[in-house]
């Protein structure tokens, strides 16, 4: 756990520009390998089009021009996981439905595995609503129309048995979340791709062992589960606490999913801030996924059979594309240009504060890639609200935006100072949703003193130094620069900044910086500017994370004389950890008010005869 925590910040998965220089080219290299070996196998215009906990994946063309997919698991990982891959294979070949791309081989070459199959047409989900933002409710019913015909097939697998029997095998895919996905927006077809954590269900949809027959009742293993850890910001509450597989699994996983894309986040802890009575859907759909999130078994039961036994109703209803409640941005959020591609890292610090203690931790002794992958770990003792804040502002590492901002819980409200540059409008809406998000789960926490704090820089101008070993000092051959912006506006009012200091020392950050570096980074406080440093010390490996915007013309020798004395400085660092400083333009900041949940609003029963808010 004290070793996860140095590094949990990173979302998702590390950026190729954080990692040291050995490790991105080890990456590099293994990538060019599976390509060059698929080629070899005669495949032609082959790319990367996706990487997850377990495998990278590529496409080619065959020889009769037909794309097909390759799923190579991570060499990193322990045998055991990686031998998963075959079972993959084994269960999508028995799957047979136009919702799931279909198996066509599995190869071992030297060891590798590679798992050959159909393309999913389209985008995934997670992608889409990156791009969109939430999707319109038209497409979220679709969406939830084929979801739903897929669980049925999945519910009634009936498989010949060695005495020539047909006989029930409902089988749990384990593992539905938006990024699982793929959507054709042409042909509105959804595909239901990675079948890593499909099993046979132990239990069917009344909770009784799946049995055909005496001996296979005397043979069941009812005491172990065989289900698999899906995503942890998905699976329901008993695939997460080792229940018997339950074809009710993939009902969690769908109602996770379908409540994600419809309100821009990217997990399904937001519920109670963020209710599906609050996203302009129709209300029986609404109340249906409202009643999948809970935590109450029996409304659960009936939500999920609700789900799947309504999809003809579903197919009915007349749902044109209509603009409820228009979102404009809470905070200001600033358009910026920039001529290379940047790559988002979120750095959030003062997090201890946001876990309640006592809380049953279901995930100590889960030993599972999936949450190396994610360092999801970090959640366990956060209430629904907590992990779900923590997650959204992670989200914000798949844009392209740098800045940060302060998030102050005090008795009157919460206090929101910010500075957000955004490098491609294309994602604006989607930012305000997530921004939103982010603002309206912080005013349902039940805090009323705390800080967070939240830092996103661009990982292509992280400055890396490399050592053999603890014992050396860190040492720069040449000195680069640390770049900054030059925007020069009118002086504020004294005190008017967000000083790097004045929240205190953060207990989450162990690094004691020495005071050869301390007095430069001082002496930048007092220069007109906002920015955050970051300096990230692991035994062998130092990484320098920056962005800076200088806001007074006049101190640019100044302000480049102390970036460049932290660098020079380096070689006094004698500790490792995390320690960051960040400042922000304005400390007029935003008030909220505290509420528990957003207003409900539905999709209009009558949309024909629907008016516009604010027409
Ligand atoms: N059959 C397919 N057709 C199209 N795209 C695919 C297919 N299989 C995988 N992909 C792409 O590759 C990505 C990663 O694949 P997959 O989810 O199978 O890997 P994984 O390592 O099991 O991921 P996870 O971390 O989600 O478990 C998917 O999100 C998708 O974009």
């Amino acid at each position: 756990m004290e070793s996860n925590l140095k590094n949990f910040y990173i979302a998702d998965e590390q950026s190729i520009y954080l990692l040291s220089a050995n490790d991105a080219k080890k990456l590099r290299d293994w990538v060019e390998l599976c390509k060059t070996q698929l080629r070899k196998m005669g495949y032609s215009n082959v790319e990367m089009i996706g990487k997850g906990a377990f495998g990278f994946v590529f496409v080619g063309t065959d020889k009769n021009q037909t794309e097909r997919v390759f799923k190579f698991s991570r060499i990193t990982l322990a045998q055991n996981i990686r031998e998963r891959l075959e079972e993959e294979g084994y269960m999508l070949n028995l799957l047979n439905h136009p919702n799931i791309p279909a198996f066509i081989d599995f190869q071992s070459i030297k060891k590798q595995g590679i798992l050959v199959m159909h393309r999913g047409k389209g985008i995934d989900l997670h992608e889409l609503s990156k791009l969109r933002g939430r999707l319109p409710v038209s497409t979220v019913i679709k969406i939830a129309i084929q979801l739903a015909n897929i669980i049925k097939y999945l519910r009634s697998f009936t498989m010949l048995s060695a005495s020539g029997q047909f006989e029930n095998k409902p089988i749990v895919h384990g593992d539905i979340k938006p990024s699982n996905l793929m959507w054709d927006e042409a042909t509105e077809t959804l595909s239901l791709i990675d079948w890593g954590s499909c099993v046979f269900a132990q239990l069917d949809e009344n909770a009784q062992p799946v049995v055909n027959n005496v001996m296979e009742l005397m043979s069941a293993d009812m005491q172990n589960t065989n289900a698999r850890l899906g995503d942890v910001y998905f699976i329901g509450d008993e695939q997460l606490n080792g229940a018997l597989s339950n074809t009710r699994f993939d009902e969690q996983g769908a109602a996770a999913t379908l409540y994600a894309i419809a309100s821009n986040q990217n997990c399904r802890y937001g519920y109670n801030a963020i209710p599906p009575s609050s996203l302009g859907l129709p209300k029986a759909f609404a109340q249906t996924l409202n009643h999948l999130l809970s935590h109450d078994e029996e409304l659960k039961c009936h939500a999920g059979d609700q789900f799947i036994n309504h999809v003809q109703q579903m197919e009915n209803w007349y749902l044109p594309d209509l603009e409820l409640e228009p979102e404009s941005a809470y905070i200001p959020i600033w358009n910026k240009r920039s001529n290379t591609k940047l790559d988002t890292v979120v750095y959030s610090s003062r997090k201890s504060f946001l876990r309640q203690q006592g809380i049953h931790s279901a995930l100590y002794g889960v030993k599972d890639a999936q949450l190396d992958k994610y360092y999801k770990n970090y959640l366990q003792g956060m209430g629904d609200n907590e992990k779900a804040f923590v997650a959204t502002v992670s989200r914000l590492s798949e844009f392209p935006i740098v800045g940060g901002f302060a998030i102050h819980w005090l008795e009157d409200g919460v206090y929101v100072d910010s500075n957000l540059n955004l490098f491609d409008d294309v994602y604006r809406k989607s930012v305000t949703e997530t921004v939103n998000n982010i603002i309206d789960i912080a005013r349902s926490l039940d805090l009323r003193d705390g800080i967070f704090k939240s830092c996103l820089f661009d990982a292509k101008n992280t400055i890396h130094v490399e050592r053999e070993n603890e014992n050396q000092q860190f040492e720069l051959t040449h000195i680069p620069n640390i770049p900054f912006e030059i925007t020069h506006t009118p002086e504020v009012e004294q005190g008017k900044q967000h000083s790097y200091f004045e929240d205190g020392d953060d207990p989450d950050e162990r690094l004691r910086l020495p005071e050869q570096i301390m007095a430069h980074i001082v002496a930048l406080n007092e220069i007109r500017h906002t920015g955050c440093i970051i300096f990230e010390v692991l035994p062998k490996h130092l990484k320098i994370h920056n962005y800076y915007n200088l806001l007074d013309k006049t101190k640019v020798g100044e302000f480049t004389f102390h970036l460049n004395g932290i660098l020079q400085n380096i070689k006094y660092i004698d500790d490792v950890g995390v320690s960051g400083f960040m400042k922000l333009p304005y400390k007029d900041a935003k008030l909220f008010c505290y509420q528990t949940c957003r207003s409900d609003l539905y999709y209009p029963q009558d949309p024909k005869s629907f008016i516009p808010k604010n027409s």
